[in-house]
C-alpha cells in the first residue's frame, strides 16, 4: 500500500462574490473528504455545475475553504502542512493546476510559456535568464513529453486550441510538483493526443512521489484514466471507491440519472 501524499478533510469553499440569494443551499462544496497516495489517478466526475472545477480550485488554492487539505511535506511539521499555511512557490512545487482552456494574452513562444512553469523553482522573475540546467533539462523533457519541441519558438497566440492544451500540460509538468490537477485535460485534443496524454500521465504519476486528480467528462477516458474515483453531486461526494466499483455502480446511474453504462454501450455499437 502507497503512501498517501494529499489528506482532504471536511473541505468546504465558496466563491467569494457569489450572490447572497444564490448561498442558501449553502457553499459550493459541501464538506469532502478524501486521501491521495502516491502513484494514484483519482479521478472526478458528475454533471454539469456539480462543483468538480471547484473542488480543484480550493485544492490549487485559488480558493480560500474550510475544513483541511493537508499535503505531505516530509521534514515539516511532522510531514504535513496545510495548504494554506504554504507561501505560493512552496505550493507551485507542491501542486500544479491544468485548467479549462483560457485564451493566453500574451505572445510568448511556446517554449517561454513552458519556461514560466519553472518560475517557483527559479531565482529570476523569468526564468530563460537564469535557468539552470535543471530548469532546462525539466522544460525540454515535458515539451518532449507533449510533443510539442518542433514549434518551440512559435508565439502562442498563433496555435490550435489542441496545442495551446499540450503548451499548457507541458508547462504544468515542468513545474514538477507532486500532484498535478487536471481540468478536463483532453479537451481540444485529437482522439491520438488524447490517448498520449493518458499515456504520459501513467508514466509521469508513476515516477514515485507524485499523483494525479483529473476531472473527466467522458466517461470511457475517466475509465481509462483513474483507478479511483469520486462521483459528485450538488458539491457533496455521492460515492468514491477504486474506479470500477464507482463507474459501474447503481450511483452513478441515480446522479446522471439513466443506465451509463447501458447508455456507453448503445453508443459503441453505433460503431
Ligand atoms: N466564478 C464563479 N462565481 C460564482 N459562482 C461560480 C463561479 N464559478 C462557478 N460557479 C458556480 O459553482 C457551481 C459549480 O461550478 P463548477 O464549475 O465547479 O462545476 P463543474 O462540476 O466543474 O461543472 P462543469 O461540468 O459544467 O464544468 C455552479 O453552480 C457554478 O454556477
Amino acid at each position: 500500500m502507497s503512501a498517501d501524499i494529499l489528506r482532504v478533510t471536511g473541505l468546504s469553499a465558496d466563491y467569494p462574490r457569489r450572490k447572497q440569494s444564490s448561498r442558501k443551499d449553502g457553499p459550493i462544496l459541501k464538506g469532502i473528504d478524501f486521501t491521495l497516495a502516491e502513484g494514484q489517478k483519482l479521478c472526478i466526475i458528475g454533471p454539469n455545475g456539480c462543483g468538480k472545477t471547484t473542488l480543484l480550485r480550493a485544492l490549487a488554492g485559488i480558493l480560500p475553504y474550510q475544513g483541511s487539505i493537508l499535503l505531505r511535506s516530509p521534514g515539516a511539521d511532522g510531514g504535513w502542512k496545510e495548504r494554506n499555511t504554504l507561501t505560493s512557490r512552496e505550493a507551485a512545487t507542491k501542486i500544479g493546476l491544468l485548467s479549462q482552456l483560457s485564451q493566453n494574452p500574451w505572445p510568448f513562444t511556446v517554449r517561454e510559456t513552458v519556461s514560466l512553469g519553472r518560475y517557483a523553482r527559479s531565482t529570476g522573475l523569468f526564468p530563460d535568464s537564469v535557468q539552470k540546467k535543471a530548469d532546462s533539462d525539466a522544460i525540454s523533457g515535458s515539451m518532449q513529453a507533449c510533443g510539442i519541441a518542433s514549434i518551440s519558438e512559435t508565439p502562442v497566440t498563433e496555435l490550435s486550441g489542441g496545442q495551446l492544451q499540450r503548451v499548457f500540460l507541458s508547462r504544468a509538468l515542468a513545474q514538477e510538483p507532486s500532484i498535478l490537477l487536471l481540468d478536463e485535460p483532453t479537451n481540444h485534443l485529437d482522439l491520438r493526443h488524447q490517448l498520449d496524454l493518458l499515456s504520459h500521465i501513467d508514466a509521469w504519476s508513476a515516477q514515485g512521489g507524485r499523483a494525479v486528480i483529473g476531472v473527466f467528462h467522458d466517461l470511457n477516458l475517466a475509465s481509462r484514466f483513474a483507478d479511483a474515483v469520486i462521483l459528485m453531486e450538488d458539491g457533496r461526494a455521492a460515492c468514491s471507491g477504486p474506479a470500477k466499483d464507482v463507474l459501474r455502480g447503481e450511483e452513478i446511474n441515480r446522479v446522471y440519472g439513466m443506465d451509463v453504462a447501458r447508455t456507453i454501450g448503445e453508443l459503441l455499437q453505433n460503431w
